[in-house]
């Protein structure tokens, strides 16, 4: 049959994992007959054929070449392709295929129907032990596996006969199974699956949805089904092979990126869970809405992010993802670091002074607290690194700015109390630094925050955005969130769609923290925490957990958080921690570590070492540079891949990177956390917090590798790790 009419194309995740097997020819082929037909179906007919003994009627077979075969389900208005493969191959696949609405699971799924009556038999003749012996079918059937499969999940022995046979399961029931295998328990797969945990409500909302035109854009369904807004998105998904998280999201992620909020809202979730990406596809929607509406023409969507280099990551994705966005003029996403923007806001209106983020006005703004402090008596038992930090924790952070304001503030968190004479006193000092810094022309980034949210307040109205979306979300202080609320304040019209938040405090490495309540962000009720790690494996995502054990971590507001329900579905092998007895024997280990990775399956630009200290990456480049291993020391700004070479950096630069394999060298006791860091602790609570932060930093470092990490020390580890 001739399809000439305008129908919805879409496209099975299995079509598109059997194109990657084909010819590349074959591949362009059908890419090409899709997008003409995209582009003017009534010229570009599809003719779809019966295919012969298949015992769902609505699979199609379309001839692509002369040797190869698409299959199509067509129902409707829909044609979704399942499979593409060579002629017979493509009918074998066919014959025994169902395409079915699972209104348990809220999906449709693409199963194939073993014969019941000969399966049961094979498996309970066979003497070897069967994988889900355990598991009773009921279980099974709850947690979402398709009832047609469950002969063939009897008949699986082993976890690698499972990994073998992926493809040939429908992609949810090899979830679950590899979630089952991993030993997570029920509420673990389902938060791997995003299968509701209470069938019933699915039931009742998809008796009336039971429809593929409605069930196919279920966010379930969208996990596993590509509906590609237009030839542009079907052409660089296709030919770039971009599905992955452009295209595929799951559950949760679309749910939570792709809707309206009643006010500010707020994604939590540990390291790896796709944080960024639901950042990223909610910039995506925010823009369309913009694109959209003629009479928003002009507004924008303001992405921002902790770190320069995070903010280059995600533009350079956001490329991939909606090119016309960032391309638009004016564009309608705008990717930039806080840091920046003010600088860049605060320089459009003649902000006379130097703004001191780092480099040479740190060293002067330095200088001029030596000055203060060696003019002024300190009350006793002050240390001057004591009241340095009393200035940047309290008074800058809480942007405190006369005497009175900092007799009242609250000092929560500070180990040393301070009575009203000493906080006098110190206010003296304070002033005095205050005044030579401005008479200096230099201000803090703090100064810099408030002076913008003082401008903020008459001429945010002036500003093209229409919401702020901020990754990193942790790193950033209560001076970054009053600036972030005043980009977009409340109007008389609400409060719709204004601020998305993003972050994962068990990640925090700048020792800043605030409460988003506390800065005018409400976020009750529209905080929701994503828990599968897409990133690493699970050995290597629960040792790095372990380090924060014991850890009581905050939920970027007045609440704690945890990593509850947080699990991975990838396997590896466990993290190799190996004791050393000195550095050199650590250096040459990393070597020949480096040297016996399979070349052929790993390039070098995949593999980070990441220290703790810059001298340590030093240190590391020259032993690379002694045994001839290319490598490249990461600085500021993107990591590009196509450069060979190992990367060696600092943890700090690692966040937001990640690697196939990591190695974290130099983590003995004396080395970790540096003694630079512990001995400016001003107090017990200082030092508290400081063993903190490297715990985090660790977890941070631990948790860039995706397949393997190494983790060396020599003489006694840190006690971070024992
Ligand atoms: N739905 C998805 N499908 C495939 N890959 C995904 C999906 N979501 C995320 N990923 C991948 O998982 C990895 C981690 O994603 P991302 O960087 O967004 O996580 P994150 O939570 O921001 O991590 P971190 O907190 O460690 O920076 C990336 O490689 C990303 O491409």
């Amino acid at each position: 049959m001739m399809v000439a009419i305008n129908k919805r194309v879409s496209y099975d995740i299995g079509c598109m994992k059997s194109l990657r097997k084909l010819p590349d020819k074959v591949a362009l082929r059908f890419l090409d007959m899709m997008t003409r037909y995209m582009s003017d179906p009534s010229a570009n007919g599809l003719n779809l054929e019966t295919v012969e003994g298949a015992k769902d009627s609505s699979l199609k077979s379309l001839r692509v070449d002369q040797g190869y075969r698409a299959i199509a389900f067509e129902v409707g208005r829909d044609i979704m392709f399942v499979h593409v493969n060579e002629h017979d191959k493509a009918y074998r696949w066919a014959v025994n295929r169902r395409v079915k609405l699972d209104p348990d699971t809220n999906r449709i799924r693409v199963v194939e129907e073993i014969d019941l009556t000969v399966a049961p038999t094979e498996a309970s003749t066979a003497a070897e032990p069967r994988l889900f012996a355990e598991v009773a079918d009921k279980r099974l059937l709850a947690l979402g596996v398709a009832l047609e499969e469950l002969s063939a999940v009897r008949a699986l022995a082993s976890i690698d006969a499972l990994e073998a046979a992926e493809e040939d399961f429908d992609p949810l029931t090899y979830q679950i199974l590899y979630g089952l295998a991993a030993g997570y328990t029920d509420e673990e797969v389902y938060a791997l699956t995003g299968v509701p945990e209470e069938p019933e409500v699915a039931l009742e909302k998809a008796v009336q949805d039971l429809t593929f035109d409605r069930m196919i854009e279920t966010e379930e369904s969208r996990q596993t089904i590509f509906i590609p807004e237009d030839e542009a998105e079907l052409r660089r998904v296709f030919e770039e092979g971009l599905e992955g998280w452009r295209v595929f999201l799951h559950p949760e992620q679309r749910k939570i990126a792709y809707r309206d909020y009643n006010g500010p809202a707020m994604v939590r979730g540990g390291a790896g869970t796709g944080k960024t990406v639901v950042a990223m596809h909610r910039a995506k929607h925010l823009a369309d809405q913009i694109e959209q509406d003629a009479s928003r023409a002009g507004q924008r969507v303001l992405l921002t992010t902790f770190t320069t280099s995070l903010a280059q990551d995600i533009e350079a994705n956001l490329r991939t993802l909606c090119p016309a966005h960032l391309d638009a003029r004016p564009p309608r996403i705008e990717v930039i670091n806080l840091d920046r923007w003010v600088s860049q806001f605060l320089k459009r209106k003649n902000f006379a002074r130097e703004v001191a983020f780092f480099g040479e006005a740190r060293d002067r703004l330095d200088q001029i607290w030596r000055e203060v402090l060696d003019d002024h008596e300190l009350p006793e038992g002050l240390s001057e690194p004591f009241i340095r930090a009393e200035w940047t924790q309290i008074v800058q952070a809480k942007g405190l700015t006369d005497q009175r304001a900092y007799l009242k503030a609250s000092r929560a968190g500070r180990g040393t109390p301070l009575d009203r004479r000493k906080r006098t006193a110190l206010w003296d000092v304070f002033a005095d630094y205050r005044a030579r810094m401005i008479s200096a022309g230099l201000a803090e980034p703090d100064d810099a925050y408030r002076e913008a949210i003082e401008i903020l307040a008459s001429e945010a109205p002036n500003l093209p955005y229409a919401a702020v979306i901020v990754d990193e979300a942790q790193d950033m202080g209560e001076q970054a969130f009053r600036l972030i609320r005043a980009i977009v304040p409340v109007t008389s019209i609400g409060d719709r769609n204004s601020l998305f938040v993003v972050g994962d405090a068990h990640q925090r490495i700048y020792g800043r923290r605030a409460s988003m309540s506390a800065c005018g962000i409400n976020v009750r009720g529209r905080s929701r925490r994503l828990r599968l790690n897409y990133r690493t494996t699970q050995e290597i995502r629960a040792w790095a957990v372990s380090i924060l054990e014991g850890v009581s971590v905050d939920d970027l507001d007045d609440g704690t958080d945890s990593l509850r329900g947080y699990v991975s579905l990838m396997h590896g092998v466990a993290p190799e921690l190996v004791g050393c007895r000195s550095e050199a024997e650590e250096l040459e280990g990393l070597v020949a570590w480096l040297r016996a990775l399979p070349e052929d399956q790993i390039r070098l630009s995949d593999i980070g070492v990441l220290c703790a200290r810059r001298s340590d990456v030093a240190r590391v480049h020259g032993a690379f540079q002694t045994a001839g291993i290319k490598s490249v020391v990461l600085q500021a700004g993107a990591d590009d891949r196509s450069v060979p070479g190992v990367r060696i950096t600092t943890m700090h630069r690692a966040k937001g990177l990640e690697f196939f394999a990591v190695a974290i060298p130099f983590l003995s006791d004396a080395a970790f956390p540096p003694a630079g860091a512990l001995n400016a602790a001003v107090d017990a609570a200082d030092r508290e917090d400081i063993m903190t932060q490297y715990r985090s930093l660790l977890h941070v470092a631990a948790t860039r590798a995706k397949k393997a990490l190494r983790v060396t020390w020599s003489g006694t580890p840190t006690q971070l790790i024992s």
